[in-house]
């Protein structure tokens, strides 16, 4: 990859891929990880004598602009870590209105733009806009690592129009994380939760031969614990993956490890009746947003003596204190294991989960992504790696 290393950028306008998809609540930001960990290019960038074109997106919008996927909470946030305005222009990255805030930024200014992902070509890496976007500027720095894996406008497609280079935390974050492939030491323990279980299940069957054992929690769980024939209520389902994992569990079986009881809930909130059941008998009507007492024991027991870990996904809707236990319990036993081990945390629900459990000094990495450290993991070139080449 190309670096900041002899990255001139003295006088220019630079366009940093940045991804501040952080968990929101009332529009207010409750982990800041992903800001915070941008600082440090940001600031060399600004040092360097670069002004500065921010661009993230935010959730996943339908196609078009939606008030709650807007950036405009985060750049007050951004405002107090840089110490210096930053400026919003809200609506489209590709509008009249940022093209001429962007003509008029000298060294030391700070843009960001509204959610990249409002605009129709980002995720077809739409050549207009790879254009538009890149004319905004006169080099482009990717420094979103939780964003690599999408082969999208803003992430990789830009770049072929402009000098470019990987950002300080891209760098830091594949380093971090090529120590997980090349040779990690065993027992290696991965664990899978959260949910995004379209996107990452797929590449659960490339990580399964390279680990020692595989704890699966969170809405994860149900698409494999259906495609074992049990009743899962109305728990988190990927009917199109139940023959797939069907598939994963009698290959694997030996490592693929399922929760043996959940706490089902009879509503997806804070106050719903909540009962702890087998995992595999959900009652109709009902949920598991949570592994059980027993699952939580069994997975702090697989993890002991391990030597590498990787983990990705709350075990359970760790946002409401209802169904957090999971995801404490799994936290403290990889906090645990301590030095004696290479523990890595990855995703932006994850890490809010870990800073949450007040345990994050005591993990080796925290990463700041999740889809896009299980693809590295799995052997997978990043777009956007790639692309910084
Ligand atoms: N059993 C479950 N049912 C529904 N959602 C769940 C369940 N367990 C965890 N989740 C949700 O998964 C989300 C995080 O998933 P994901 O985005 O895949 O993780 P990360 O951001 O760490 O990569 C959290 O918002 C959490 O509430
Ligand atoms: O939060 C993210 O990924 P993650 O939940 O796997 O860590 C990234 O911002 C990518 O978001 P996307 O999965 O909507 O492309």
């Amino acid at each position: 990859m190309q670096t900041l290393e002899n990255f001139d950028v003295q006088g220019k306008k630079v366009l940093v891929r940045v991804d501040y998809n952080v968990p929101l609540k009332g529009g207010v930001v409750q982990d800041d990880t992903r800001i915070t960990a941008s600082l440090p290019t940001l600031q060399k960038l600004l040092d360097g004598g670069a002004a500065l074109i921010l661009t993230s997106h935010l959730g996943r919008p339908k196609g078009g602009y939606e008030e709650q996927f807007s950036l405009k909470g985060i750049a007050p946030v951004l405002e107090g870590h840089l110490g210096r305005p930053v400026r919003f222009v809200e609506g489209l990255p590709s509008s009249n209105e940022v093209a001429q805030a962007a003509a008029g930024l000298k060294a030391g200014d700070v843009l960001l733009l509204d959610n990249v992902r409002f605009e129709e070509g980002e995720e077809k890496n739409d050549q207009a806009l790879n254009g538009k976007l890149a004319a905004l500027a006169d080099a482009f720095v990717l420094d979103a690592f939780g964003s690599a894996h999408r082969a999208h406008s803003s992430v990789s497609g830009v770049a072929a129009g402009l000098p470019h280079a990987a950002g300080l935390l891209l760098q830091r974050e594949v380093d971090a994380l090529n120590r997980l492939t090349e040779n990690p030491q065993s027992p290696y323990v991965v664990i899978i939760g959260g949910a995004k279980v379209s996107d990452k299940i797929k590449v659960i069957e490339n990580l399964l031969p390279k680990v020692d054992k595989m704890l699966i929690g969170g809405g994860m769980m149900f698409t494999f614990i259906k495609a074992r024939g049990g009743q899962i209520g109305k728990s988190l389902v990927e009917d199109d993956q139940v023959d797939y994992a069907r598939g994963l569990l009698d290959r694997y079986g030996d490592k693929l490890t399922l929760p043996t009881d959940a706490v089902a809930a009879d509503q997806f909130a804070e106050d719903a009746q909540t009962q702890v059941v087998p995992a595999d008998q959900i009652p109709d009507g009902w949920m598991g947003l949570d592994i059980g007492p027993d699952t939580q024991q069994a997975y702090a027991e697989a993890l002991k003596g391990a030597k590498t870990v990787f983990w990705n996904g709350p075990m359970g809707v760790f946002e409401m204190s209802a169904f957090a236990a999971g995801t404490n319990a799994v936290a403290a036993a990889v906090a645990g294991l301590g030095e004696g081990a290479y523990t890595v945390i990855g995703g932006g629900d994850s890490v809010s989960a870990i800073n949450k459990s007040g345990q994050a000094d005591k993990v080796s990495h925290i990463s700041t992504g999740g889809g896009a450290s299980l693809e590295l993991l799995e052997g997978k070139e990043l777009p956007g790696v790639k692309a910084m080449a």
